[in-house]
């Protein structure tokens, strides 16, 4: 038996076989449970609920998608009256949404409040980019193909971006949106799991909890954040939502590099780069070779090799490379190795993120959660530049709505190394 209290709505996606799974698990609450006489009623609920379906086993899953202040007394509260009784089958289980907290403090109090309560392995905190297709795509991609083994290190990678860009705003959101910002709705978040998954080592298998260590170790080995190089920005009009001060310095853009202190990354830049209300929608992981010495060609200036991983949308990964140009002459042109989802798995449904990780967890599979220790390192990386931030020490330029963000950030990446390719046209593949 499995209470979600919220987000229900992200299993509309689902594919059938799921539906028919959770259907019989899930229960939907939309009351509101603020006492303990509330608690009391739901496991009655609950209770009740198992007796009808003759279910024989009591398995409880918590979906609390909150402000990170309440967690605790909801998650006391769900420890006093809703836990599942002991039996050999049942479980009980929260999964936790973002916000985990504001900084390192703050992350870490609600860290021990929560694991006061519940075990490491009850408690399922989600990010949902981890469940995207092809961010589990990245451990098969880099480990399980000899191709990429010799060439993913600092002797042949120059940078690499991690991008996520979106093109709307806050939409209304601009009073939640504006306690947090973009390095805490996405980068601190997204696209450092993401960062994990390009940068950490081989683990020693797949369990879990080797992925996880391997995370951790990548994560402790990223050098303090310097302020030359970060590019914060904030959308013209932002400050026009009522719900978001005049005087925000909030950034709903941001471009950080970091820098892994390690054998193989020491010297590439991994550029982390989010924003809202720019003129595209996208996520992607652009790797960006280095310049082949010897050059007999002299096509240095036509563009680097680049692997870029296309998360969304259009799943897709693409490998950019110099080629002769067709023709009687030996000339060069920048073209590609192309696997498109859309035209090599023309029947196959990708899985929603959230229906694949609310499934994990009813199988009791946290390899694609984020472990406590893991949470601490990252809000260390984060926390120093979040207070400078905070304290105006480092203020947001503005952009305006439709564009592709300050033209700072594509300044940082050029100071850092990233060669921008010019003349290369994709020509979209049609379907036969
Ligand atoms: N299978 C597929 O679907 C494939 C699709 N394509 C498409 O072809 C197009 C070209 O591909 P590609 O060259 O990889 O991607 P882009 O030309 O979109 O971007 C390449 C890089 O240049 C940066 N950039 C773009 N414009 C500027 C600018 N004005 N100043 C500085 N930097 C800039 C981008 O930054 P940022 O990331 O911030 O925009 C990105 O890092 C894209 O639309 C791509 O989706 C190509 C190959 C395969
Ligand atoms: O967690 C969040 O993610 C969404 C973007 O998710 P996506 O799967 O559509 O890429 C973002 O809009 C939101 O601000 C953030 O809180």
């Amino acid at each position: 038996m499995v209470y979600l209290t919220k987000n229900y709505r992200y299993l509309k996606g689902a594919s059938e076989e799921h539906v028919s799974e959770f259907l019989q698990l899930i229960k939907y609450v939309s009351g509101s449970y603020d006492s303990g006489e509330g608690f009391e009623k739901l496991n009655k609920e609950i209770s009740d609920y198992e007796m009808s379906n003759n279910s024989g086993s009591s398995r409880r899953l918590f979906y609390l998608a909150l402000p990170p202040s309440v967690y605790p007394s909801v998650c006391k509260m769900i420890r006093t009256y809703c836990m599942s009784p002991t039996s050999r089958t049942g479980w009980t289980r929260v999964i936790v949404e973002k916000p985990f907290g504001r900084d390192l403090d703050s992350a870490e109090e609600l860290s021990s409040q929560l694991g006061e309560l519940f075990e490491e392995d009850q408690l399922y905190r989600i990010d949902h980019y981890l469940g995207k297709e092809l961010v589990q795509n990245l451990l098969v991609l880099r480990f399980a193909n000899r191709l990429f083994l010799p060439l993913w290190n600092r002797d042949n990678v120059d940078n690499i971006q991690i991008v996520f860009r979106e093109d709307f705003g806050t939409d209304g959101r601009g009073g939640y949106f504006d306690q947090y910002g973009i390095i805490r709705d996405i980068i601190q978040n997204h696209l450092l799991q993401v960062f994990c998954l390009v940068a950490m080592e081989k683990p020693v298998s797949l369990k879990p909890e080797h992925i996880r260590d391997e995370k951790v170790k990548v994560l402790q080995s990223v050098n303090p954040i310097k302020d030359e190089e970060v590019v914060l920005g904030q959308y013209q009009g932002y400050k026009d939502d009522p719900t978001v001060p005049d005087d925000s310095n909030t950034p709903t853009f941001a471009s950080i590099v970091l820098r892994v202190h390690n054998e193989r990354w020491e010297g590439v830049p991994f550029i982390l780069k989010a924003g809202k209300a720019l003129n595209s929608r996208k996520a992607e992981i652009r790797v960006q070779f280095k310049d082949v010495p010897g050059d007999i060609f002299k096509c240095k200036k036509q563009g680097r090799n680049e692997f870029v991983i296309r998360l969304q949308p259009s799943e897709a990964m693409y490998m950019k490379l110099t080629v002769k140009k067709p023709g009687l002459e030996m000339a060069t042109e920048q073209s590609e190795l192309d696997l498109s989802y859309g035209m090599r798995y023309q029947d196959v449904k990708i899985p929603e993120a959230y229906e694949r990780l609310i499934l994990d967890t009813i199988r009791g599979d946290q390899q694609h959660f984020v472990r406590r220790d893991e949470l601490k390192a990252a809000w260390q990386i984060f926390t120093p530049l979040l207070h400078d931030i905070d304290a105006g020490k480092l203020k947001a330029v503005s952009y305006k709505p439709g564009s592709r963000g300050p033209k700072e950030a594509d300044e940082l990446s050029e100071k850092v190394g990233y060669m921008q390719t010019h003349g290369y046209i994709w020509i979209p593949p049609t379907l036969a």
